[in-house]
């Protein structure tokens, strides 16, 4: 990449290996500082070292009361469920939703008993991946990967992309197939190609945050809304595709809430 070397890791199982079984030499996060600067760097996303361990701890310290359903960080996401739209074959989704909790306010606990809105939920993420390279990485020592010798310092990138739609993984890679996590009992399966939080020692620390707000939110406006084209588009001529920069979200479209109650 312009005049630094870079490793482009592709695919599910060389990124896994790369991650997980090499994750001290992976491990580092690429940045244009040198090692002194880093340090007196603040925050987790861009800092290596030391600082980046004492904030990662704090960080991690802080987030676990969020992940698991602690009642005053569950409540305030729930306040905050009016504001995002989804577009998704919702039917079955809502059926399940009404059959198993009814109007009642969702909780995380739910989660177990919705298993086909869980694969939804999944599969969006799964399709949507909206951080196609991760963010980039760094070896921190010299290393022989898979017989290549890789300097110390060199950028890595680990391709999620190519592990969210990895051909040798996924039975439908680049359509929308919730059954992905879904056994032929309809219960929820995890799948280990479902990376879309990266893996090993910079995984992202706000996953368990992120996956309670989307199972709220989402549950939450299925219960309350159902969502079409504005009058005059069928659902075939609607844009969503991706914009893609460092990361890959729908282009603005506009989209009917109509209320079930
Ligand atoms: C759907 C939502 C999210 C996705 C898909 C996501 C994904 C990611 C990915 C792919 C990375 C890079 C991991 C790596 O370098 O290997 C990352 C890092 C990070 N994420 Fe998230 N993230 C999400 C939400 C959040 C939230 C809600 C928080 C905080 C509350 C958060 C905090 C961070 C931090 C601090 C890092 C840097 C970790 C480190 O360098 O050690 N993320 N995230």
């Amino acid at each position: 990449m312009g005049p630094n070397k870079a490793v482009v890791l592709v695919g599910y199982k060389t990124v896994k290996e790369a991650l997980v079984d090499f994750a001290h030499e992976f491990g580092e996060r690429a940045t244009r500082r040198t090692a002194k600067e880093d340090q007196q760097e603040y925050g987790v996303l861009f800092t290596n070292g030391e600082t980046w361990r004492e904030m990662r701890r704090f960080a991690l310290t802080n987030l676990r009361d969020f992940g698991m359903g602690k009642k005053a960080s569950e409540d305030k996401i729930i306040e905050e469920c009016g504001h995002l739209l989804q577009r998704i074959k919702s039917f079955r989704v809502r059926e399940e939703i009404s059959r198993v909790i009814g109007a009642r306010q969702v909780q995380v606990e739910d989660r177990k008993n919705l298993p086909f809105t869980d694969a939804v939920i999944h599969e969006t993420q799964r399709l949507g991946n909206i951080l196609p390279l991760s963010v980039l990485h760094r070896t921190s020592c010299d290393i022989i990967f898979k017989g290549h010798f890789i300097k110390k310092g060199t950028t890595v990138y680990t391709v999620l992309a190519s592990v969210l739609y990895d051909e040798n993984e996924w039975e439908k890679p680049h359509s929308f197939y919730p059954a992905h996590f879904l056994d032929q009992d309809g219960k929820f399966v995890k799948r280990d190609a479902f990376m879309p939080f990266s893996a090993g020692r910079r995984a992202c620390p706000g996953e368990a945050l992120a996956r309670m707000e989307l199972f709220i939110i989402f549950v939450t406006l299925m219960q309350h809304f159902r969502f079409t084209p504005p009058p005059g588009v069928t659902e075939e001529e609607l844009d969503l595709t991706p914009q893609v920069g460092g990361t890959r979200c729908p282009s603005p479209h506009q989209l009917c809430a109509t209320s079930l109650f």
